[in-house]
């Protein structure tokens, strides 16, 4: 879905080109200012899933006149940079007439986002062309219809370089939140869990309290609400002040930030995650209020900007981003960069609360790297006495893997998600066997391409109707294998020896067993 929005335009000011493009876009929409144009994004955003306006199937642009409303096309471009991270939108001063041509693109741009698999080929290995031909390509002025560049027409994509890059540069400039922001109440974009809450005050404490939590059949508002309400009581804790706004505008900053088109790797799994984070504290570390905010803050950002594949994809390919890195924990680097400059910008006192307990958050996010599992699988038997570190580690690492230790009917839902996620980085892979990585990619050229764009009604079934494994495994009759698979390399050990080591976790070790007895009954021949 791409969005042309119109700001304080009157009829007489739309120029013929501006009314010949309309077209493109899948919705024209006209506001009176910006401060209804904020509104409307955050509206938009959080949507019922399957959420077709997610702001990143599709670009959209925001034309306006910056005389009027006191605020650069610059600045409002660095304002969805640091507010909508995952988005595809960009401004566009419609006074000049030179600067309507970036309309041209859209068309171009729109291909490669609608195609899951060239989105995310364009997420991980696009980077920009920085060469003094690459700065030539990208001044509009000289663009024609029928020669667009295809740097410049992909300026507006997301991509997980410039991600990085812009939120370094914002931390930089230690910039305030601006007017346009905090102006903004974020409680009126919760009406749903609000709703629910009137009719039984204890709804959400009731869900987040169990082993059973269920973030599938959650809607984007309620995972903010749970993270609400749970980063909330956690400070009160823990003593740390964090005004209701504040914390607000950081969990919806951060479910922005997440891409909320991937399967699992979304804020959805965030949520999951913090929430087994905290149960787990409450076993582990039950007498230390602040490490049980950290690391639940830690869990929310731990996969922030995923792009739903994996560092061997990024480091096969020689992607900027695993170069930044050096190749080493490629993805949970990016994540902790990105989540500490957020937590700087928005909650400075904690990040300093963390920073002064050996970096706590960071060494948290660090942790989840699969790549490091056995090493912590060996700290787990053999470290004697536990290092702390070594223990909040493992909390995190439980908590990142614990969809197998969930119930049946949650657990299958989660495996069917990783499925889905696994065969597209399959695809990806194949797209590579014709086209390179960082090539700049048409729907057109590989039209062959499974473009379908994610059957969402059918994903959204499944997250809220069905409760049944085995109509699951129907249509998709290998998910046991691979849960069979991920449980004996990885799952099985560490959660035996994690309840061995703390007996009151045997339920994890139980379940993550029940569920392998119900993979093996149906498992399929190799
Ligand atoms: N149920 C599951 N089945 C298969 N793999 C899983 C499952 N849950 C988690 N994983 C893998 O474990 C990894 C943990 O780190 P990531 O979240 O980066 O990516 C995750 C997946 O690759």
């Amino acid at each position: 879905m791409s969005t042309l929005f119109l700001i304080g335009m009157h009829g007489t000011e739309k120029s013929q080109t501006i009314v010949h493009n309309e077209h493109i876009f899948d919705r024209v929409i006209e506001l009176q200012d910006l401060d209804s144009l904020m509104v409307t994004l955050y509206r938009d955003r959080v949507s019922p899933f399957p959420n077709p306006y997610n702001f990143e199937t599709g670009v959209s642009l925001v034309l306006y006149d910056p005389s009027r409303f006191q605020l650069s096309v610059r600045q409002l471009d660095v304002l969805f940079k640091r507010f909508f991270p995952s988005f595809n939108i960009s401004a566009v001063d419609h006074t000049h007439e030179e600067n309507l041509q970036r309309l041209n693109c859209v068309e171009r741009e729109n291909s490669v986002c609608r195609n899951r698999i060239t989105r995310i080929n364009h997420w991980m290995y696009h980077h920009n062309d920085d060469t003094p031909d690459g700065v030539a390509k990208k001044h509009f002025s000289t663009i024609n219809e029928n020669s667009v560049p295809t740097q410049a027409c992909q300026a507006n994509i997301y991509t997980l370089l410039l991600h990085l890059n812009d939120s370094k540069a914002q931390h930089l400039q230690k910039a305030s939140v601006p007017r346009l922001i905090r102006n903004i109440e974020f409680m009126s974009f919760l009406s749903e869990p609000i709703g629910k809450l009137s009719q039984d005050g204890s709804h959400y404490w009731n869900i987040l309290s169990t082993w059973d939590f269920c973030a599938l059949s959650m809607s984007t508002q309620e995972l903010i609400w749970c993270g609400f309400t749970l980063i909330k009581k956690l400070s009160r804790d823990s003593n740390v002040l964090i005004a209701d706004n504040k914390l607000l505008l950081l969990l919806f900053t951060l479910e922005s930030s997440y891409h909320q088109v991937n399967k699992f790797h979304n804020f959805r799994h965030a949520i999951d995650v913090m929430q087994a984070t905290w149960r787990l504290c409450t076993y582990l570390i039950e007498d230390n209020p602040v490490q049980t905010l950290l690391l639940c803050m830690a869990a929310i950002g731990h996969d922030v900007g995923h792009p739903g594949t994996n560092n061997q994809l990024l480091c096969n390919c020689e992607s900027e981003v695993a170069q930044n890195f050096k190749n080493v924990s490629i993805l949970e680097n990016f994540h902790r960069e990105l989540f500490q400059q957020l937590l700087s910008e928005h909650l400075p006192q904690l990040l300093a609360i963390s920073k002064k307990q050996f970096d706590f958050i960071s060494e948290a996010i660090l942790a989840t790297d699969m790549a490091l599992h056995s090493q912590y699988e060996d700290r787990l038997m053999h470290e004697k006495p536990m290092k702390q570190v070594t223990l909040i580690s493992l909390i995190i690492k439980a908590a990142d893997i614990s969809n197998v230790t969930r119930p049946l009917s949650i657990s299958a839902r989660w495996a069917y998600l990783i499925t889905l996620e696994f065969n597209d980085c399959a695809l990806l892979e194949s797209f590579h066997k014709d086209h390179r990585p960082d090539q700049d990619c048409y729907a057109d050229s590989y039209k062959n391409l499974d473009s379908a764009e994610e059957y969402l009604d059918y994903i959204q079934n499944i997250l809220t109707n069905v409760t049944n494994p085995d109509d699951i495994i129907k249509d998709h009759p290998y998910i046991p294998n691979g849960q069979i698979f991920f449980i004996n390399t990885f799952a099985e050990v560490f959660f035996n020896a994690l309840s061995q080591k703390f007996s009151n976790l045997k339920f994890l070790s139980d379940n993550v067993e029940i569920n392998k007895e119900y993979w093996m009954k149906h498992k399929k021949p190799n």
